[in-house]
């Protein structure tokens, strides 16, 4: 169900759970709109090599300078991660991949999702991921099965698809049905076809030292991906997770301390949240929560990725509800460097990172270099 409407973050129903303190709002902030053309190219410190470079941000090659900065200039407006934009681009470099590997082995990656019951949200995913992989060369199987199945009905799926030599990737649409229990079923899916990286072992391979899992899971992978394309330096750097789930929040704290930051994570027993992320470089939040995260909460000059996707009622939208991030981002777009946006943010990036994921394990499984 949708939320009331908030038409201003400090309406928000979810930011009286929490002490919040009113943010100092700047003067109105002149949002570059997210659809602007990619900006000026020009050679970044962090860029996956091979791709269109995207220019180092305002303010995240030295965030004491952009902190100065937006302290003292009323304009400050942070710069838009365009998620929309940049998994377009992962797409194109992952068709021309497939491509290559069609040709030289005759092989093309397959992926089989499993979608039980009929929530329509699963059902949008599942077609777009069906779309997304149609549209790049993957091969995709899906199964759907009815609300009222047994777990061993999607068990005996999962083993089909675990000996089918054509299956690379394997994703098993959540949330599940209440009967069934989660761990059974993940742990079912062979870790080398995990590309959702759900399996314990691999995310346990993700928090230790010195082992790499087969497969990283998408949403933080894409949280990533768009930190590294705009340039953002992680080394060193303080970063705050928002939230502390299996999918996003705890694999986000992974990765980021993996690229040696020093990674704090907030939760719902956490005492003053806002001071804790006020001295974060790096902020991900996936909480669910609509606006939580409030514009005083962030420091300035920081980079802040939002995960969340919460609808609100809006009588004005053609659906009836929009979507918001767990960041106010009116608020926060005038106090942090750069900044997604929900929609258009990390949501496109996860279905890159899918297909990704799906190409790696076919490279992987048929050796193609
Ligand atoms: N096994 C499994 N793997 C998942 O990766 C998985 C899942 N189950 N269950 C549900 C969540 C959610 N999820 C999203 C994917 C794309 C967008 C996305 O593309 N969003 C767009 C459009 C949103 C819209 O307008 O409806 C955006 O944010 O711009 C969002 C959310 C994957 N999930």
């Amino acid at each position: 169900m949708a939320s009331s409407i908030l038409s201003d973050c400090s309406s928000s129903a979810t930011s009286r759970l929490l002490p919040l303190r009113r943010a100092l709002l700047a003067p109105p902030c002149r949002f570059r709109p997210a659809t602007v053309a990619a900006p000026p190219r020009r050679p970044l410190a962090i860029a996956a090599p091979q791709l269109p470079l995207l220019p180092r941000a305002r303010g995240m090659a030295s965030a004491s300078a952009a902190a100065a900065a937006s302290s003292t200039d009323s304009d400050a407006c942070a710069k838009i991660i365009d998620g929309k934009l940049v998994a377009k681009q992962i797409r194109e470099e992952i068709a021309v991949e497939i491509a290559k590997m069609k040709d030289a082995i005759g092989v093309v990656p397959g992926l089989a999702v499993i979608l039980v019951g009929s929530r329509k949200d699963s059902q949008t995913y599942v077609r777009n991921k069906k779309k997304a992989c149609e549209a790049v060369g993957i091969k995709s199987y899906e199964v759907n099965l009815p609300e009222d199945s047994s777990e061993d009905e999607v068990l005996k799926h999962i083993t089909t698809f675990n000996s089918d030599p054509s299956v690379h990737g394997i994703l098993v649409q959540l949330p599940l049905p209440h009967h069934m229990n989660d761990e059974n079923i993940l742990n079912a899916v062979s870790i080398e076809k995990d590309v959702d990286g759900f399996h314990p072992l691999n995310i346990g391979r993700l928090a230790m030292q010195g082992r790499d899992p087969f497969f990283v899971p998408c949403t933080p992978k894409g949280c990533m991906e768009l930190l590294h394309r705009y340039g953002v330096e992680i080394k060193g750097k303080r970063a705050v997770v928002i939230g502390r789930s299996n999918i996003v929040g705890m694999p986000a704290a992974l990765l980021l301390q993996k690229a040696n930051a020093t990674v704090s994570i907030v939760h719902s027993n956490t005492k003053k949240p806002e001071e804790i992320t006020r001295q974060a470089d790096i902020v991900i939040t996936a909480v669910g929560v609509a606006n939580l995260v409030r514009g005083s909460w962030i420091k300035p000059g920081a980079a802040i990725i939002d995960v969340g996707i919460n609808p609100v009622d809006d009588p004005e939208s053609p659906r009836g509800y929009r979507l918001v991030g767990d960041v106010c981002y009116e608020e926060a777009s005038k106090i942090a460097g750069l900044i997604t946006p929900v929609p258009g943010g990390v949501g496109p990036m996860t279905i890159a990172m899918l297909l990704s994921n799906t190409l790696e394990s076919a490279k992987r499984i048929h050796k193609f270099k």
